[in-house]
């Protein structure tokens, strides 16, 4: 996991960016190389709107992790099991087509005497699925991202999702479903905790 995360720091460098003009010059490039005219009126304010859409969609390059974690609650009545936020949806973009990944991930800790507000567990999800990604490196750092900033006893993730690159192009196969696990602490060293999280994710439909 940490080699896969080195290569992927939390917040990549953000120096020396393209403008917006050449950013909507390149998608003029790319409306010509398709086949289609820029300077026809349906598509005039088209660039426009697509570097506005790439900020959004790839917003999570200017947001970290850390900062999002950083806000922690210990007053919780001396729970310490399991924490587990699951069928948080999102969406990413596949690192090799910049097409779409649409999926889920499932987020479980056992905490250390501090918990995470419930909606930074999604806000994360959201920082690393905002940026280009393979499955795999998006899972390693979510868990990451929460091992390293909560320091629990242990970290669950589980990200379900279809690659659109796989369902629209290429091999054309729609509906499959990758599966991705990461586990830190109790989770990788003791079977019963991963089985719970199993049990928990299934069970309770
Ligand atoms: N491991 C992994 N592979 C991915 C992910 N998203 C897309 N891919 C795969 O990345 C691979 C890229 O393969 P290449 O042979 O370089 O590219 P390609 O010619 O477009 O491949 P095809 O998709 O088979 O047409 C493909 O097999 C994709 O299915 C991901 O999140 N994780
Ligand atoms: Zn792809």
């Amino acid at each position: 996991m940490d080699a896969i995360v080195k290569n992927f720091p939390a917040l990549p460098a953000t120096d020396g960016r393209p403008s917006q003009k050449e950013a909507e010059d390149a998608v003029r490039v790319l409306l010509r190389w398709a086949g289609d005219d820029p300077q026809r009126e349906g598509l005039l304010d088209t660039p426009a709107r697509v570097a506005k859409a790439y900020k959004e969609l790839f917003s999570g390059y200017d947001l970290a992790a850390e900062d999002v974690l950083g806000r922690t609650f210990e007053e919780v009545g001396g729970y310490d099991d399991i924490v587990l936020v699951k069928d948080i949806p999102f969406f990413s973009h596949c690192e090799h087509h910049m097409v779409p990944i649409i999926g889920k991930a499932h987020i479980a800790y056992l905490p250390n005497g501090k918990v995470l507000g419930l909606s930074k567990i999604a806000r994360v999800v959201d920082i690393y699925g905002r940026r280009l990604q393979t499955q795999e490196t998006m899972t390693a750092q979510i868990a990451k991202a929460i091992d390293d900033t909560l320091q629990p006893r242990g970290v669950a993730v589980m990200i379900e999702a279809e690659h659109m690159c796989m369902a629209m192009r290429g091999v054309q196969k729609q509906g499959s479903t990758t599966l991705t696990t990461t586990f830190t602490g109790a989770f990788k060293t003791e079977p019963a905790e991963q089985a719970r999280f199993m049990t928990m994710l299934r069970g309770f439909k």
